[in-house]
């Protein structure tokens, strides 16, 4: 088979996808900003890190896929720049915390208590130079990628490349996910036990 290694997806996976460091607890993120740049502390491992082609999470310049995962939401503490913040789309289920100065997206909370993923904060481990991280594990929202100017034609190389990579890639979240979402509505309706 023909190798699609240079098909860009995202320069953190670009080259390989990295490995997590057992014992790994958190570090710090900071945005773009060159002088006093926003700081938020994430005092947790990531969850579900995945790449993401939609169009609301942040993407660095030029590339198509977002680099994306959870940690719980009393992990995030802004240690610099808090009043540099502002909610990108306050409508948004996930409202984006991003630096108002460079643009850069640093948490994105859920505050709506019947969100399945309300307590999950969004983060984009590549805002930090620790290395441990959870890896990206799967590709959500790939077809969302044309939505953000990715040409129709491209899309069978992107998932081959996604597939050569290890990252499954799916048109919503991981069924994984998608099953949890649907479990909390089944749940909330009163139609399972809780
Ligand atoms: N086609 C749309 C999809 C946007 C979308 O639904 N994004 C997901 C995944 S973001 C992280 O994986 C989502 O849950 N969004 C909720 C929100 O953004 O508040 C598009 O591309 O815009
Ligand atoms: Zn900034
Ligand atoms: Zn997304």
């Amino acid at each position: 088979m023909t190798s699609t290694q240079g098909v860009p997806i995202h320069p953190a996976v670009d080259h390989g996808v990295p490995k997590a460091r057992p014992g790994f607890s958190g570090g710090v993120l900071s945005c773009h900003c060159p002088a006093d740049p926003v700081r938020v502390h994430v005092g947790a491992q990531t969850a579900h890190n995945h790449v993401c082609g939609c169009t609301r999470c942040w993407k660095p310049p030029g590339a198509a896929f977002s680099l994306v995962a959870v940690v719980p939401r009393d992990a995030i503490r802004v240690i610099d720049g808090q009043d540099l913040l502002e909610v990108v789309d306050p409508g948004a289920a996930i409202r984006r915390h991003r630096c108002r100065r460079c643009g850069v997206h640093m948490y994105g909370r859920i505050d709506d208590k019947d969100h399945p993923f309300y307590g999950l904060d969004f983060v984009h481990t590549e805002l930090s130079t620790d290395q441990g991280w959870s890896p990206p594990e799967f590709a959500a929202f790939v077809s969302s990628a044309i939505e953000g100017g990715v040409d129709p034609s491209r899309m069978d190389g992107i998932r081959s490349r996604l597939r050569e990579l290890g990252l499954e890639p799916y048109d919503a979240l991981s069924p994984a996910l998608m099953d949890a979402i649907a479990t909390h509505l089944v749940r909330r309706s009163g139609a399972l036990p809780a």
